[in-house]
């Protein structure tokens, strides 16, 4: 029997979404604009990275013909291979919202075709009533916030106030997300975390996809800091999705890093912690030693967003992007000869675009293993087919959204 393996590179879109105009990012190119930045010298930085964006192994996987086909060019700076391994493509986005759980689940067979709540980005961003209910309900005097922002911005803003007054700091962005950063000793990270749940319960009726805890340390502006104990509190996903299927089918999903909150713990048989893409590559590499036959192993690599993407870090996002290319040769090893690997990521998030939110764009295919043979599957119409390939490559029944590609 077969094993799968897939990656998601969190927000590493490609450009040349055909709706994009609908959400203010026509021309937003996550990789496309990274390797422009590269290229041009505009992403040098001491001591972590020089010059032209450098993937020779995604090169080989069909990455530049891939860039290619969604958004027109070839990157620049990036030196074409003399061979591509593997099956390439792109595919669209269906699911209306360009989130992290909408590109998750599509991916997973199961596109979000309703409209999710969102918080305005005028004046107070979350509804008196709410407001009221949350700071009895969740037992505090106050929420401070109560507006867009970015995560760490917000904290440098509204930090040494919420150690003052204890109370959360509640923010949200132009994804359905409900923010709170709190402390972890001065609030408490229990507390925090049982305060979601609150929030979460409270926040069902208006149809918002996530409550996400943003605990953090550090005494003063310049020392705060995010720590990896966020947790996300997801609605469940509307329909079953690839995971309950093989988890129904009798098989194992394995969910590394954020993929069992994105889930809401839907459809997985076992949940391996890592924080960071170092230790999730690490905790994925041990993860494939131990599946067994028919498995599936579902990796989130969530630095390229959360760390570059949202904070608008060129160089910080290439050089992740080449740590993750050099870590490719260590999966190369571990396959098996009926294994298949798939790299994707769930939408775009240009750290070269305006603000601090996501970019509607297309996302790469890169699927490989010892028994693919290597072709472009073109431009799929929706995430969905990555699901369902998947669903092909390990035997179980097809879904009602995609067609599989191999
Ligand atoms: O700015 P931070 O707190 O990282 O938040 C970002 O992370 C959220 C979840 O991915 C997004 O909705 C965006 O707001
Ligand atoms: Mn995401
Ligand atoms: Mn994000």
């Amino acid at each position: 029997m077969a094993r799968a393996f897939l990656f998601v590179l969190d927000s590493f879109g490609v450009g040349g979404a055909r709706d994009g105009a609908d959400y203010g990012d026509l021309g937003s190119d996550t990789l496309g604009h990274i390797a422009e930045f590269c290229a041009a010298g505009a992403a040098d930085r001491a001591g972590l990275r020089q010059g032209p964006l450098n993937l020779p192994n995604m090169s080989s996987l069909g990455l530049l013909e891939i860039a290619k086909l969604a958004g027109g060019d070839y990157p620049l700076g990036m030196p074409l291979p003399e061979r591509i391994f593997g099956l390439h493509g792109a595919a669209e986005e269906i699911s209306r919202g360009k989130d992290t759980p909408s590109g998750h689940w599509e991916i997973a067979g199961t596109p979000v075709m309703f409209d999710w709540g969102y918080f305005p980005s005028e004046g107070p961003a979350f509804p008196p009533d709410l407001v009221e209910a949350i700071c009895r309900e969740g037992d505090v005097a106050g929420i401070l916030g109560n507006c867009h922002a970015s995560g760490t911005e917000i904290l440098t803003r509204l930090g040494d106030e919420h150690i003052r007054s204890g109370k959360p700091i509640c923010y949200t962005s132009s994804d359905s997300v409900f923010q709170v950063a709190a402390h972890e000793q001065h609030f408490g990270l229990e507390r925090l975390l049982d305060f979601c749940q609150v929030v979460r319960r409270l926040l069902d009726p208006l149809n918002i996809g996530r409550v996400i805890a943003r605990p953090f340390v550090g005494e003063t502006p310049a020392t705060f800091e995010r720590t990896g104990n966020r947790r996300d509190f997801s609605v469940p996903p509307p329909e079953p999705t690839l995971l309950d299927r093989l988890v129904e089918a009798g098989r194992n999903v394995h969910a590394v890093g954020k993929v069992a909150d994105i889930f809401a713990h839907q459809g997985i048989s076992r949940v391996v912690k890592a924080t960071g893409n170092t230790q999730l590559m690490e905790a994925t590499l041990a993860t494939m030693g131990e599946a067994a036959d028919g498995d599936l192993v579902f990796t989130n690599l969530v630095d390229f967003d959360m760390l570059y993407g949202h904070r608008r870090d060129v160089a910080g996002y290439a050089a992740a992007l080449e740590a993750f290319d050099r870590s490719l040769p260590d999966v190369h090893r571990r396959l098996q000869p009926s294994d298949l690997v798939v790299l994707t990521a769930d939408h775009g998030c240009d750290p070269t675009w305006r603000g601090t939110d996501h970019t509607r764009e297309r996302v790469p295919i890169m699927a490989f293993g010892p028994g693919i043979r290597s072709r472009s599957v073109g431009l799929r119409p929706t995430y969905a087919d990555i699901g369902e390939t998947i669903a092909a490559h390990l035997g179980i029944a097809a879904g009602t959204h995609g067609w599989s590609f191999l």
